[in-house]
């Protein structure tokens, strides 16, 4: 045989596919004519792994793309990795060879004879290519001869593979990642749900359908806790800027002296502190939305340099000298009378000009307690999701009435975190609401345990230290984990364990 035209054909066919498990059945296929093969596979040494991966198989009938992972010991790990194996080996009976058979037996059953070629890249072991046929003593030196003449473009086609692999897993995980950042950024209601959207909220919703495919300014206006920011996202993620950023923004949360930074970013070195540049959310938001929550809590200096922006859509980052431009929509949201702070003087009017062109008012809960029963059995799924509770609690007509003729003050959210409480006191799986009397309207958080004698009405700090404790006895103190009270107020632990360590209280 003329091992030019066998190595001239083999290596068309082992190039012959950019899928390797293609490419090994077309060359098993050739190979047959020269050694008595049944079927060829290629697996990678992973030493920081301690393990062999399989990553494709031909048989006469069928290629398989694989993603089988062997265990190995550390003997073994250290022979395969050692320079003196030699390149071919041939197995006539697999059951003789503890790494071959541990490697092979786990993938290939009965007794069967094998080919190996250890395939090598810049000095270093890749893997080996293999082929087996059933029986024993089915291999000899010439067959090893010949598939030795196959090394380089084995390897090459190995180790081109395993890059379209680990290039493929990398793809894999940016676009998990990507998802879970989307989802991260649009906050919220992650699920996208809107409760009541034909109930309650169907003029809500109609507003935003008209709104949402133009890119103009929108101001969201409603108490605390009814869904600004869930309507918010709802906009943004039916507008043509659903796939770019939706950025929120407390503006009553940042320090006056950080709001420039904050709003316009700024470079390295612009006041002490400023380590590196930093872009600031009207750069995150380009290409999408930024919204504006809390926006009658910007003091009057930074209003009017929102104003300008808002004017011009440009703006300088602090210390910069480059005026920068971004293309983004505006939601702004606000529980405050916006028109009562212009005449108080507390609020610029030009700027309320600007963020009023197109207002949306969403009414407070007790206005739509139609709602309530499907909003009630969203947060029950929604809970039991999150802390993997196992079936869904009743609800008494009684107590559901209750909810119902409840005003609630605090809004969705309060009723959100009402059924959470309920589901952690829950008894024989039934939610009850008792704490929510009609004179207790005003309070801001349930508290079921007595009050401080003397004082009908809890400080914000005791009506925290209650209810921290009593989640954390239903926990049994733990703060942590799945379980833990920290996943279910919904914060993170850290915060928890000093809120915890401020109110004095001890897990
Ligand atoms: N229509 C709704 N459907 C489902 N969940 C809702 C709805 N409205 C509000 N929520 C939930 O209620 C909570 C409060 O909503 P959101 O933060 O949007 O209120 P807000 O008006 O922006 O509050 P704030 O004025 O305090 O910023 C969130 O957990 C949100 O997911």
């Amino acid at each position: 045989m003329d091992t030019n035209i066998f190595f001239r054909q083999a290596t068309l066919r082992i190039c012959g596919s950019l899928d390797i498990d293609k490419a090994l059945f077309q060359c098993l296929d050739f190979l047959k004519q020269h050694i008595p093969a049944d079927g060829i596979y290629i697996n990678i040494f992973q030493p920081k792994r301690k393990a062999i991966r399989f990553i494709a198989r031909a048989d006469e009938t069928e290629s398989t793309a694989m993603d089988t992972v062997v265990p190995i010991t550390d003997e073994m790990c250290a022979a395969l990795e050692s320079p003196h194996r030699p390149r071919i080996r041939i197995i006539n009976d697999i059951t003789e060879d503890p790494t071959t058979s541990r490697v092979a037996g786990s993938v290939f059953k009965g007794r069967i004879s094998i080919l190996l070629m250890r395939l090598n890249i810049n000095g270093k072991h890749l893997g080996v290519v293999g082929l087996y046929a059933h029986g024993l003593n089915r291999f000899s030196s010439e067959h090893g001869a010949l598939l030795k003449l196959l090394h380089k473009p084995f390897a090459l086609a190995t180790a081109f593979a395993l890059r379209q692999l680990n290039l493929r897993k990398t793809n894999t995980q940016l676009s998990q990642e990507n998802q879970y950042l989307r989802e991260q950024l649009s906050g919220g209601s992650r699920d996208g749900a809107i409760i009541g959207s034909r109930g309650g909220l169907q003029q809500v919703m109609m507003r935003v359908a008209q709104v949402a495919g133009l890119s103009n300014t929108v101001l969201l206006l409603g108490e605390t806790g009814v869904g600004k920011e869930v309507i918010a996202n709802a906009i943004h993620n039916s507008s043509p800027r659903a796939t770019g950023p939706f950025i929120k923004v407390n503006c009553g949360a940042i320090p006056d002296s950080l709001i420039d930074s904050e709003l316009f970013g700024h470079e390295k070195g612009a006041f002490t502190g400023a380590s590196s540049t930093k872009k600031g959310v009207f750069e995150q938001a380009d290409g999408g939305t930024l919204f504006l929550d809390e926006i009658g809590e910007l003091p009057l200096s930074a209003q009017v340099r929102l104003l300008r922006v808002l004017q011009s859509r440009r703006f300088v980052r602090v210390g910069g000298t480059e005026s920068r431009q971004v293309d983004i929509r505006i939601i702004s949201a606000t529980h405050r009378s916006l028109e009562d702070m212009v005449s108080e003087g507390s609020f610029r009017q030009d700027l309320w000009f600007r963020l009023n062109v197109f207002p949306v008012t969403i009414p407070p809960l007790r206005k739509r307690s139609q709602d309530i029963p499907e909003l009630v059995s969203w947060f029950i799924s929604k809970t039991s999701r999150r802390l993997g509770l196992a079936g869904l609690p009743n609800i008494p007509k009684a107590e559901m009435d209750r909810l119902i003729s409840y005003t609630w003050p605090g809004n969705v959210r309060e009723l959100e975190n009402c059924v959470e409480r309920a589901m952690i006191l829950a008894e024989h799986n039934e939610l009850k609401f008792d704490w929510l009397s009609p004179q207790l309207h005003h309070a801001p958080i349930p508290v079921p345990e007595e009050q401080p004698a003397g004082s009908d009405c809890l400080t914000m700090e005791e009506a925290m230290r209650q209810h921290i404790q009593s989640v954390l006895q239903k926990t049994g103190g733990k703060v942590h984990g799945p379980n833990g009270a920290a996943r279910i107020l919904d914060i993170n632990p850290s915060t928890l364990r000093s809120r915890m360590k401020k109110l004095g209280i001890t897990s």
